[in-house]
């Protein structure tokens, strides 16, 4: 059946901004993909092109089979977009905005209120979808907004920054229900995120963006183990049992500071026994052992000299300090 997406060397300039500089994406259908990258990456510019609200300034883009020039009827059909504080009036009743979104697609009425009544409940919105949008919480209008996006049952849901401005408990309640639409729909999926940990959690796979190109492209665990690796710390009593380590484990690369040995490894984890009983063999006991994974952030800052920390306090692309040794 082809791609969900496919992109060649998508391209997106704004008078001397290359905001997005040849793309070349492709994500499969099913997929639930994250595009990751500091502000200004080229990342909404990227979603505004694939949802033919914008064209490219050279590449080509197909999105669900169909080219977001040529075809943009066909494609807006198939796609859901949910941007960054569009969404449902406040003077209605959710249900109705859902209705009338609905019928905005062409769809009849009996057939938009099986789908309302679909996503309200996969959504959990039950309780609150006769009440005034305005009278909802953040994170229930969220998931409103999420409804109408979906309401037309597209294939493809793009997701600008879902979770942008919500408290930790509603950001985590909104992902369940992603994950949940996403495993009862069938929907494919391609959301945008600050949040680390939630491209982490959510996305089988991470497309890193810089400065509208693509710097990675993976899934979490590959990009994490090939940009950084584990960090292995083997504390010891003394500095000459850290020295005499060192030269033990001389084959696993690390190297020796004051009481402590620091390795960096692919697998943390299962390396530890083996390491051990080579010191006990040679006499060195160990004190202390602290495995210490990747964050995407980790991966980030590896790629791009820079930090992407959760909550945007550093967002503005300004290269981050050295990180000092402690
Ligand atoms: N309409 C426009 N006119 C001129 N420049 C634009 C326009 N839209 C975006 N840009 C520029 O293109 C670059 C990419 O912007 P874009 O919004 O795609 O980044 P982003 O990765 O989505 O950032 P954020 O995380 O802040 O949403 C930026 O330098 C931005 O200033």
């Amino acid at each position: 059946m082809g791609n969900m997406i496919e992109t060649q060397r998508l391209t997106k300039h704004f008078k001397d901004v290359r905001a997005v500089d040849g793309i070349d994406l492709t994500v499969a259908r099913g997929e639930l993909v994250a595009l990751l990258g500091p502000n200004g990456a080229g990342k909404s510019t990227t979603l505004r092109m694939l949802t033919t609200l914008i064209p490219p300034t050279s590449g080509t883009a197909s999105v669900a089979g169909f080219d977001v020039v040529r075809q943009q009827r066909e494609v807006r059909q198939r796609i859901g977009y949910i941007g960054q504080g569009n969404g449902a009036g406040h003077s209605q009743r959710g249900r109705d905005e859902l209705l009338s979104q609905g019928r905005a697609y062409g769809m009849g009425l009996r057939q938009a209120r099986t789908r309302a009544a679909e996503l309200i409940d996969s959504l959990g919105l039950g309780d609150v979808a006769d009440r005034t949008v305005s009278t909802l919480s953040g994170g229930q209008r969220r998931r409103l907004d999420i409804a109408m996006g979906l309401i037309h049952a597209p294939e493809l849901l793009f997701l600008d920054e879902p979770s942008t401005g919500l408290d930790p408990q509603n950001r985590a309640n909104l992902q369940e229900h992603i994950l949940r639409l996403r495993a009862e729909h069938d929907t494919t999926i391609v959301l945008t995120t600050h949040y680390l940990d939630e491209a982490d959690s959510m996305a089988e796979r991470v497309i890193v963006v810089d400065h509208g190109r693509v710097i990675a492209d993976d899934s979490p665990a590959r990009l994490k183990a090939e940009h950084v690796g584990d960090t292995i710390r083997l504390g010891f009593d003394t500095e000459h049992a850290a020295a005499g380590a060192a030269t033990v484990l001389s084959g696993r690369g690390g190297s020796a500071y004051g009481k402590e040995l620091t390795i960096r490894t692919e697998s943390g984890p299962r390396q530890v026994p083996g390491m051990l009983e080579d010191l006990r063999s040679a006499g060195l006991p160990v004190a202390s052992v602290e495995v210490t994974r990747p964050t995407l952030d980790d991966v980030f800052l590896t790629l791009t000299g820079r930090s992407l920390r959760e909550g945007g306090s550093k967002t503005d692309g300004t290269p981050v300090p050295e990180l000092v040794e402690v």
